[in-house]
Order: structure tokens, then C-alpha cells, then sequence
């Protein structure tokens, strides 16, 4: 499986008021490749009900679904998972999920995490945040050049991640990144159609890069 283009990932404040499954239909129907479900809540119930909503939606448009944080519901699903440096071992992931599963690892800013992610069993390995971030303006900053060292040293796909717009977008991709991950440039839209034409403006360039 290729892994590249646009990884939309959900933000409970953004997709409230029922926009969560419209708005992500809407990024879907635009081209996104991977989808994460990231809801930090701890309603269970509500969060499995909302990643079997995704699940379908993802299958009907040919996407992948990872859960952010939680390989046990990621598992019960038979989806993919993103782990942080605090959210569990990949390997511990790995052996859950089974070998074909994509799992994702948060690099920050630094080579040597990524290297090790590898080793691990990751499927690909995450770098940000690139620039300013409305979702997470604390996370750590991480630089264009990091991304040309992580392409000449690693043979995994890279996700970039933060404050990815349409105007920061290109740099990345030019320079290595293999999947952009959005939340606000995408899902701060007005309307569904909105978001549609935001994904595939994103999707339209990695076609032309
Ligand atoms: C694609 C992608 N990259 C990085 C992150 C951040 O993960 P983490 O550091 O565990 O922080 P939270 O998202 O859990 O707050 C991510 N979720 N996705
Ligand atoms: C969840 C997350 N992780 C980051 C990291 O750098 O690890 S940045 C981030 C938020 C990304 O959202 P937005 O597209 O709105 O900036
Ligand atoms: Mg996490």
C-alpha cells in the first residue's frame, strides 16, 4: 500500500454539532488517503460508535483508518493506530495489530526517535509541528531541512504535521514529506462542500509534486 497524500485527522471542537461524519465525508469524497480519528475523551461508548461510523465511511471511499492513542480500540476495529512517545510501544502495537496494520509514530523533531520508530515496526513516522499550529501551538517545532535528513536516511514514509495549510503545503512535500496531516486548514470550514474543496485542493498537490 502506498502511503501518500492527504491524512485528515478529527478534532472534537471542529467536527461538534454533528459535523463530525459530514465534514468527514466531505474530506474523503476530496481525496483523503488516511484518515485519524484523535477524540481524547473518555467516553468509550461513544467513541466506539463514532470509529465503526468512520470505519464504514473509510471503506465505502477506499481510506484508511488509524485511532489516534488507542491501539486496544484500534484492534477491536481492525484499523490502523497512531502512538505518541507516551502512548504505549510500537512493537507491543505490532504484535496486536498483526503486520499489515499501519502504525504511525510521533518523531517530533528528532531523527534518532524516528530511526528507532523504524526498528520498531512503524509504517511510517510523523514530524512536526512545522509551523504555527491553532490545534497544538505548544508541540515541538520541527524544521524543512529535518525533513531532507529524514528522506536521505529513511526509507519509511514521512508525515508532516502542523500548521499544514495550503500555502505551507508545497515546501513539504518538496522536501520530502510523503503525507501532510491537517486539522484546522481543513476541518475550520463553513460547509462540507468547504471541506471538500480544501482536500482537494490538498490532494491536487501531490500530483503535480
Ligand atoms: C500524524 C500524526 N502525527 C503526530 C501526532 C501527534 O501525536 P501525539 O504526540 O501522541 O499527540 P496527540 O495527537 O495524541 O495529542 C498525531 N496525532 N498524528
Ligand atoms: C496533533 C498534532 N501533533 C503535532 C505534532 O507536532 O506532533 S501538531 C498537531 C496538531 C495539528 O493540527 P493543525 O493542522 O491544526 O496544526
Ligand atoms: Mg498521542
Amino acid at each position: 500500500m502506498r502511503l501518500r497524500g492527504l491524512y485528515a485527522i478529527t478534532d472534537s471542537q471542529l467536527l461538534a454539532d454533528g459535523k463530525l461524519l459530514p465534514y468527514v465525508e466531505a474530506a474523503l469524497d476530496g481525496g483523503a488517503r488516511l484518515l485519524q480519528y484523535r477524540d481524547k475523551s473518555t467516553d468509550q461508548a461513544r467513541r466506539l460508535r463514532e470509529a465503526e461510523a468512520l470505519r464504514s465511511l473509510c471503506e465505502r471511499y477506499g481510506a484508511n483508518l488509524l485511532i489516534n492513542d488507542d491501539a486496544e480500540l484500534a484492534a477491536r476495529l481492525g484499523v490502523g493506530v497512531h502512538l505518541g512517545q507516551g502512548d504505549g510501544s510500537l512493537a507491543a502495537g505490532r504484535a496486536l495489530l498483526g503486520s499489515q496494520a499501519i502504525i504511525g509514530a510521533t518523531c517530533h523533531a528528532q531523527l534518532a526517535l524516528a530511526e528507532q520508530a523504524a526498528r520498531e515496526g512503524a509504517s511510517y513516522v510523523a514530524f512536526g509541528r512545522f509551523f504555527n499550529s491553532n490545534t497544538k501551538p505548544g508541540a515541538p517545532a520541527a524544521t524543512v531541512e529535518l525533513l531532507q535528513q529524514a528522506r536521505a536516511c529513511l526509507s519509511l514514509p514521512i508525515v508532516a504535521i502542523g500548521g499544514v495549510t495550503l500555502e505551507t503545503a508545497p515546501q513539504l512535500i518538496a522536501n520530502g514529506a510523503s503525507l501532510l496531516a491537517v486539522i484546522h486548514a481543513l476541518f475550520s470550514a463553513e460547509s462540507a462542500q468547504e471541506v471538500a474543496r480544501r482536500a482537494r485542493a490538498f490532494s491536487d498537490l501531490f500530483a503535480t509534486n
